[in-house]
């Protein structure tokens, strides 16, 4: 298994090569050079899988060969042990034909936690291999950051810096990247807003003096192994719900598109999904483009929400690069239109591809609001604000016989303010992370200055040459 970047500038790399370089030299994303396929019987066979074996044998043909059975096995063993459900994905019925897929039983209680637990894992791998180490740069507007620090803390190879934006993301979510005692941990406090931490990063991946001198390799869902990993739920709940003799749907709480492109991806592999929809908060830019076809950005709003306060949804590239027959040349034109003006329009034909597969709507704070309000009031159960935006978007699609499955992205208790203000309760931070909002922090606040970020990992990174 190849892999190619959706500018098509970049050299085809191998999976550990494709993991370990994260965005594409030519500022594209990695996909793989072909959909490995599933037939129905195969699918079917997947049925009463644990967790661990099902991720084992769908994501194996990812690898190409590049990583022994037995090693990739112990792997990802090692990765969802970390959670707290046996089915480390549990599925929970929330309506007769509706379903919560619940992604946040892993150590920082986001669905960051089911990709970031085995890319830390495979990093690690790669790395040991071949007696190297590198520097991890990631950006965050909230989960991300938590997961990443939590599953590379304490990895000799590796010096991890997570971007976020200062002074946005939640108090749980800040203390979970500013608490680690680490010493290869570093958490570096933005000074603007997510997709200002999003732009710094990949700006220090285009700057390839930089990226070359400190060995820089990325964590965000510009990594395919982050999709990748996150494709298997997709499989698990689908097969839960009798896939593939019975199609399923899902809404998906989106920010950076990571997420419900892994849906997209599990389709392709041969998953019956039938509709895929995506759940925009008040930053609401894919739901305009799919009204529109026009992606035009404007400024983030800060919400109730905010690891989706995003705008320039990163993910969104790897589609229409699908989307438009993998057109390098247009991915390039669109992205050019997205630096120079902040927009682009979709082809019509691409569009309609789109439209095709893709549904969007969007819920505003006190949509949000209501429905976690409504959701205690009528079942006993607690919903994020993100999962609560994909509730209520996945309420207002066309009725249908199809289950859909809404992905439940946090759990409340990342989020105490908001799920209490909407809803008079205030969730409980479960036992073992007990004791992390009195620890000391630990963070360094920057001005959004490439220079001044590129420096100061330059003076800390152990792998800076
Ligand atoms: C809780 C939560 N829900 C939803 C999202 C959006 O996911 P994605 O960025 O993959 O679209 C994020 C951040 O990525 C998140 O942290
Ligand atoms: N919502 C994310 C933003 C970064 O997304 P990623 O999936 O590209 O890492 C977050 O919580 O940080």
């Amino acid at each position: 298994m190849q892999y190619i970047s959706t500018r098509g500038d970049a050299p085809e790399l191998g999976f550990s090569d494709a993991v370990l370089t994260g965005l594409a030299r030519d500022g594209g994303l990695y996909v793989p050079k072909q959909w490995p396929q599933f037939s129905a019987a195969e699918i079917r066979a997947m049925r009463g899988l644990a967790y661990p074996d099902l991720a084992i044998r769908v994501l194996t043909p990812f690898l190409g060969g590049e990583i022994a059975a037995p090693v990739f096995e112990k792997l990802v063993r090692g990765a969802y042990a970390t959670f707290r459900h046996d089915a480390v994905c549990p599925l929970v019925q929330s309506g007769p034909n509706s379903f919560i897929l619940e992604l946040f039983h892993g150590p920082t209680l986001a669905f960051k936690d089911v990709a970031m637990q085995l890319l830390a894992r495979l990093l690690d791998h790669v790395l040991a291999e071949r007696g190297q180490h590198a520097t991890i740069a990631g950006a965050t507007s909230g989960d991300t950051g938590g997961a990443a620090i939590d599953a590379f803390a304490g990895r000799d190879r590796t010096d991890i810096f997570i971007l976020f934006p200062h002074g946005r993301v939640s108090p749980v979510q800040q203390r979970q990247m500013t608490t680690s005692t680490a010493a290869n941990v570093h958490a570096l406090a933005i000074e603007g807003n997510f997709d200002d931490c999003q732009g710094l990063l990949k700006d220090m991946f285009n700057d390839h003096a930089f990226r070359d001198r400190v060995a820089l390799s990325g964590v965000n869902s510009i990594n395919w192994a982050r999709i990748m990993a996150q494709i298997v739920y997709y499989f698990s709940s689908a097969l839960t719900l009798g896939s593939p003799d019975r199609p399923v749907s899902f809404t998906v709480p989106t920010g950076n598109f990571g997420d419900i492109f892994a849906g997209y991806a599990a389709k392709r592999m041969g998953l019956p999904i039938d509709r895929l929809v995506i759940a925009t908060n008040d930053n609401d830019i894919l739901a305009r483009t799919m009204a529109s076809g026009e992606y035009r950005t404007t400024g983030v709003v800060a919400t109730t929400s905010p690891s989706m306060d995003i705008q320039v949804s990163s993910n969104f590239e790897r589609l229409l690069f699908e989307s438009g027959g993998r057109d390098a040349a247009t991915v390039r034109r669109y992205m050019a239109g997205l630096k120079q003006s902040g927009a682009f329009t979709i082809e019509k034909a691409q569009m309609q591809n789109i439209r095709g597969e893709f549904s969007a709507g969007r819920s505003s704070m006190a949509e949000t609001d209501e429905t976690i309000r409504s959701t205690l009031a009528s079942t006993g159960y607690l919903l994020d604000p993100h999962t609560a935006t994909a509730v209520h978007v996945a309420n207002t699609q066309p009725k249908s016989t199809i289950p859909m499955i809404v992905l439940a992205t946090a759990h409340p208790a990342k989020f105490p303010a908001a799920v209490e203000k909407a809803s008079g309760v205030a969730p409980k931070l479960p036992s073992w992370l007990d004791g992390m909002m009195l620890r000391e922090e630990k963070f360094t606040v920057l001005p959004s200055e490439l220079k001044m970020v590129e420096d100061h990992i330059s003076r800390r990174a152990r792998a800076a040459r």
